[in-house]
């Protein structure tokens, strides 16, 4: 019937028909072209390879834009070479890269190449890493299912785009000035005739924009550019550092073969990386490890068959036996009644250092660690040392530190028989100097091998080093990130009132962004002061009130407190669980734990009750602390509650 939406799609398929009528084209090849005209009626954009049916092996035949992103089509009589499904897909994603959709720019995770087989192929079909191989009848399926990602508009430019770059493609049934709609239709009802339309709109007027799909320019850039050596993103919180780091590791996986590492110095890092890249690059998941580096030791050392389980009670049982001898730690305890200060010293100076001898120690830089220790008292801390190592190796057993040094020698000693393609470190402003020569190590310095990320702002560990201390020479490569993504105003103005020095940075010499000069994206928030007596009933009230409750979080600075707060929670009848058994999903029980563990996470709503006063006479304690404040604060988005109890 004239006017419908059959009527519209056989007048589109007789015109691509008449088309496509004196190119040489297979039967079947033409069959499928008109089919993918006929998508034009649902908001797809085809363009037709001029060389086709002698298009270069390289090159896909066709491209098409629409709702579910950019396909990379390829029509083959037999199974193409993976390389040359991939050059197709490196070869429009080129041509994107400038496609600016208002001020974001499109990422390359839209773009998906399709090889179409003639009817009755027998070879392999199905997804795989570099394409998905289908039969021509089997279009229906990737042209109408999967997740909308581009709106109408969004298509429309983005198929322009590739139009202005190349002649090689060109439009097929619609035109870059004009685009053809149904008959009697005008723009208005052209929303209906896509009804998820509407939804989508809708969808796009959130100031959140995917960050699967688009990037800033920066990012963009990030992900994009070739580094002749190691390189480094840094950036406030929130604005998108293990976001980039995931688009590169997806766009470096496009363009090498063999293995990506992603690793960082905590174990909660990684597993959330891997999820998000679960989203971003489905069909890369393969090809990118991500684990943090004492587990990437481990399993190294177990395949190399050496030992390396670390026996966690065993080994804060050595150092308190220690601890525990006057004649050792009186000195200290002297100096700085503290043994948590005591055995940072051991584990982040000393064997964080890889530090050998008492004579490397004497004169070791203790930036961020307060009062200097005179040479001649490093060697009551040396002698203390020296016994916790004696008692580690009378109980058989190794700690973290070892494990890296362990690995770091039989790494210098054996090469890994093939190198990562690239490896990400996220959050480096936390590893130890030995955990950072391991990870150079590992990666090498050849161009685009070593991609370092962090802030200083967001040290959590006691420690300090310069990059060159490991052999690493940044010689300027690397982007600052300054546009705050995840926090909205009034969260982001509160957490940038806290006064976290940045010793990293200040360590590496290079140029930073304190939070409080980042730039917000997202207006509104909540933040909430409390003062009072009763923490637990104000914050359970607090938490009854929320609007959306899910991707709550409730903060601490110990892991008693953590506990405390998840007693207090359950009593109160309200769902908990604690962070660090936590799967990544966002509807369900509050999630409570440490700091420490909510590091490279972010939650809808975060609580932030008050704890017993530690605070601290200690210039560097005081330091430390403020740094895993703002940490906590820059994980909530929407809603921030801070507790001050008094009384
Ligand atoms: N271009 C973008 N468009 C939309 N959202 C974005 C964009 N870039 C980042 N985001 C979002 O901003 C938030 C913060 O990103 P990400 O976790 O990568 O930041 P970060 O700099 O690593 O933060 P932190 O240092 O605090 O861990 C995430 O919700 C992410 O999805």
């Amino acid at each position: 019937m004239p006017g419908t939406f059959h009527h519209r799609q056989e007048q589109l398929r007789r015109a691509a028909e008449q088309q496509l009528k004196d190119r040489l084209l297979p039967p079947w090849q033409k069959r499928v072209l008109q089919r993918l005209s006929v998508e034009a009626a649902n908001g797809w954009y085809p363009l037709l390879n001029q060389f086709a049916p002698r298009t270069p092996a390289q090159r896909p035949d066709a491209v098409l834009v629409g709702p579910q992103g950019v396909l990379v089509v390829l029509l083959r009589e037999t199974e193409p070479d993976w390389t040359d499904s991939r050059a197709a897909f490196v070869w429009v994603s080129e041509l994107l890269a400038g496609a600016t959709i208002g001020p974001a720019m499109l990422s390359e995770a839209v773009v998906r190449a399709v090889v179409v087989h003639p009817m009755g192929h027998t070879g392999h079909l199905g997804e795989d890493e570099e394409h998905t191989a289908i039969t021509e009848d089997q279009l229906d399926p990737v042209l109408r299912n999967g997740e909308r990602l581009l709106s109408a508009d969004e298509a429309r430019s983005v198929a322009e785009h590739l139009d202005s770059r190349t002649f090689d493609l060109a439009p097929m049934m619609w035109s870059a000035r004009r685009i053809p709609l149904p008959r009697g239709q005008d723009a208005e009802t052209a929303e209906l005739f896509d009804p998820h339309e509407q939804r989508l709109r809708s969808a796009l007027q959130r100031p959140f924009r995917d960050w699967r799909i688009f990037l800033d320019g920066t990012q963009l850039g990030a992900v994009r550019r070739s580094y002749s050596g190691p390189a480094r993103i840094t950036g406030p919180a929130g604005t998108g550092k293990s976001v980039i780091a995931l688009h590169r590791l997806a766009y470096l996986a496009r363009r090498t073969t063999g293995k990506l590492l992603f690793t960082s110095h905590q174990s909660t890092v990684p597993s959330v990386a891997a999820q998000q890249f679960r989203q971003l690059a489905p069909h890369l998941g393969n090809r990118v490890e991500f684990v943090h580096l004492h587990a990437w030791a481990r399993d190294f050392l177990a395949g190399r068959g050496r030992l390396a389980e670390v026996d966690d009670r065993e080994v804060e049982a050595a150092f308190e036996s220690v601890w525990q001898r006057a004649e050792l730690s009186a000195p200290l305890r002297g100096f700085r009644n503290s043994r948590g200060y005591w055995k940072d010293e051991v584990d982040r100076v000393i064997k964080g250092r890889a530090i050998r001898s008492f004579e490397a120690y004497r004169s070791v830089p203790r930036k961020g660690r307060g009062r200097p220790l005179p040479p001649d008292f490093r060697s009551h801390v040396w002698q203390f040392y020296c016994e916790y190592e004696r008692e580690l190796s009378e109980r058989g057993v190794f700690d973290h530190n070892d494990v890296l040094m362990r690995a770091l020698a039989e790494l210098e000693r054996r090469p890994l028989p093939r190198q990562y393609a690239a490896v990400v470190v996220d959050e480096v402003q936390d590893l130890t100097l030995a955990g950072l020569r391991l990870a150079h190590e590992i990666s090498g310095d050849a161009p685009d091998q070593l991609l370092l990320v962090g802030d200083g702002q967001q040290q959590v560990y006691a420690g300090g080093w310069r990059l060159s201390e490991a052999g690493i020479e940044l010689a300027g490569r690397g982007e600052i990130l300054r546009c705050n993504y995840r926090n909205r105003t009034a969260v982001l103005d509160r957490a940038g009132q806290v006064e976290a020095i940045n010793r990293f940075d200040d360590l590496d010499g290079g140029p930073s962004v304190p939070l409080d000069a980042a730039l917000p994206q997202l207006p509104g928030g909540r933040v909430v002061e409390w003062h009072g007596t009763d923490q637990e009933s104000a914050l359970l009230e607090a938490l009854r009130g929320l609007d959306d409750d899910s991707a709550t979080a409730v903060l601490t600075s110990t892991n008693a407190s953590a506990e405390h707060w998840e007693n207090v929670l359950r009593s109160a009848g309200v769902p908990a669980r604690p962070l660090d058994r936590w799967d990544g999903r966002t509807t369900g029980p509050v999630l409570v734990g440490t700091l420490f563990r909510a590091k490279g996470t972010e939650f809808r709503n975060v609580f932030l009750p008050g704890e017993p006063d530690t605070a601290s006479a200690f210039r560097e304690d005081r330091e430390a602390q403020l740094r895993r404040r703002l940490v906590a604060m820059t994980r909530a988005r929407d809603y921030l509650w801070i507790g001050a109890p008094h009384g």
